[in-house]
């Protein structure tokens, strides 16, 4: 130790008898983190410990290394890079010690050593921060139960609702999925109950308990894909979030990731994600490390995608990845047998949610429902209900109820439509041409008809209804 150093420690150590008055424990260590001094409150002793090593006062430890003392010390720390730790909680034997750690440097701010203080009792002071630290870690552990509730999967098979021959075949595929580990496809009409499908395969399968991740391939703009895909590394972009924003995949992990409209998924990402379905790791954007995920695929088109391959629109390899399992949801008017018991099941459900009395449907109400092409298929059937209960009155639901709720096309539709005055007419015509003929540049798909009429899906669907254009466009 060179002169000049002793007369810092000099310094140190007449500084450190001061505060030996006001804390519990305190240790000065050199630049080696050998033990300089240490105060005699026995804080760190413990003396079973000291007595196997043949140390009678902390004085016998001048000289040593201070993990000898304290072994998990992270004084080493503090010398070596200079840093300090202002505030730190450390178990020592039977005491919880609030710790802080600084370096000690020269004139020349070359680090000569360091200081350690410790207090004992003063955890008491700290009790307000530990209250509300405990407090936030508890709603923090309630949210991440409900967030995995949300995961865990809503429906199984027994939600799915039918007897048809046609819906029953779904069923013995939906719990034969639920065994095997494969990719699965869900082909179908809009509103044929492919979602509802891809939870019950979850929940028929061992991955029932991990989480269920949905991602709509049509809702999300195309630059938003990828993050929402592959996550965000730390600072990928200007802008982007200093943490790590995991992706559907990450978010997936363990159980199953539902890709709904795979069809509209853009040409580029498709070769992303057969990379990731081949070596089963994903690239955060940003970053240039990979992580494993282990995630079963369910993915769901309402567009012939055996077409789109042919034309180029949709990759074949991806494609034959993903059909090893393909289950064909049928339209709901090829299986009408279950157009009652699915109506019924709509009208306790939405009486139940109305808190009225629920309504039987008559038998010229469910001829009615008979004669109808439900392009919507079981959503537009639900719909149809809610809308019987919100419009109409009555305790059953009667064939006229469907008059201003079922588009003009429905053949058991009671009231004679009312005459129009010309350009209301005309008006309405040009909206239908219009609609016809984006629906034909779009080859039938209805969510790019309506984006590049500026209509929402959910609007074009209306306005479908509204001028009962009720061919399978999407065939
Ligand atoms: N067999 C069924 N039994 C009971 N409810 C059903 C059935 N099929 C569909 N549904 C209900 O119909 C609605 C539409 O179903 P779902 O969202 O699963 O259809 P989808 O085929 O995924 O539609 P889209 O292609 O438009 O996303 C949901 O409310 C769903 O619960």
């Amino acid at each position: 130790m060179t002169a000049e150093q002793d007369k810092h420690f000099a310094a140190a150590r007449a500084l450190m008898v001061m505060i030996d008055e006001m804390i519990d424990g305190a240790i000065l260590v050199d630049k080696d983190a050998r033990i300089v001094w240490s105060n005699d409150k026995h804080v760190w002793f413990d003396d079973k410990r000291m007595e196997a090593l043949g140390i009678r006062s902390v004085a016998d430890m001048v000289g040593h290394p201070v993990e000898r003392l304290i072994p998990h010390s992270r004084m080493r720390d503090v010398v070596e890079t200079g840093r300090s730790m202002p505030l730190d909680i450390m178990r020592y034997g039977e005491h919880t010690l609030l710790v802080s750690r600084l370096p000690l440097r020269d004139e020349r701010g070359e680090i000569i050593g360091a200081i350690a203080f410790a207090l004992k009792n003063s955890l008491t002071y700290l009790r307000p921060i530990a209250e509300r630290f405990n407090k936030l870690q508890s709603r923090l552990a309630r949210m991440e139960k409900e967030l995995a509730a949300s995961r865990a999967p809503k429906y199984t098979v027994e939600n799915l609702i039918g007897f048809s021959p046609a819906m029953l075949q779904v069923k013995r595929l939906v719990r034969k999925a639920g065994q095997i580990q494969s990719a699965v496809l869900l082909l179908g009409e809009t509103g044929t109950g492919k979602e509802l499908v891809a939870h019950a395969i979850h929940a028929a399968s061992d991955r029932a308990d991990r989480p269920f991740v949905g991602l709509n391939v049509a809702a999300i703009p195309e630059n938003l894909l990828e993050a929402e895909f592959f996550g965000v590394a730390p600072g990928a972009y200007t802008g982007a979030s200093r943490q790590t924003r995991p992706g559907k995949f990450q978010l997936a992990h363990g159980g199953t990731l539902f890709l709904d409209e795979i069809g509209d998924m853009p040409l580029p990402l498709q070769a992303k994600l057969l990379r990731v379905l081949q070596e089963r790791e994903v690239e955060p954007l940003g970053s240039n490390q990979v992580i494993k995920v282990d995630v079963r695929i369910i993915a769901a088109t309402s567009r012939p995608l055996a077409e789109m391959v042919r034309d180029g629109a949709f990759r074949s390899d991806l494609y034959y990845r993903l059909n090893v399992f393909p289950i064909q949801l049928p339209a709901l008017r090829d299986r009408r047998e279950d157009l009652e018991i699915l109506a019924s099941l709509f009208s306790e459900r939405t009486a139940a949610s109305l808190d009225q009395p629920m309504r039987d449907l008559t038998p010229p109400a469910l001829e009615t429902l008979h004669g109808y092409d439900w392009p919507g298929n079981v959503r537009e059937l639900a719909n149809v209900i809610e809308q019987v209960y919100v419009r109409t009155d009555g305790e059953r639901i009667l064939a006229e109820d469907f008059a201003d709720v079922l588009p003009k096309t429905a053949v058991h539709r009671p009231a004679a439509p009312t005459r129009k005055r010309p350009l209301a007419e005309a008006m309405d015509e040009l909206e239908r041409s219009l609609i016809l003929a984006a629906l034909e540049e779009a080859k039938g798909n209805k969510l790019e008809a309506a984006r590049n009429l500026g209509l929402s899906r959910t609007n074009l669907y209306a306005k479908l209804r509204k001028h009962g254009i009720t061919a399978d466009l999407d065939a």
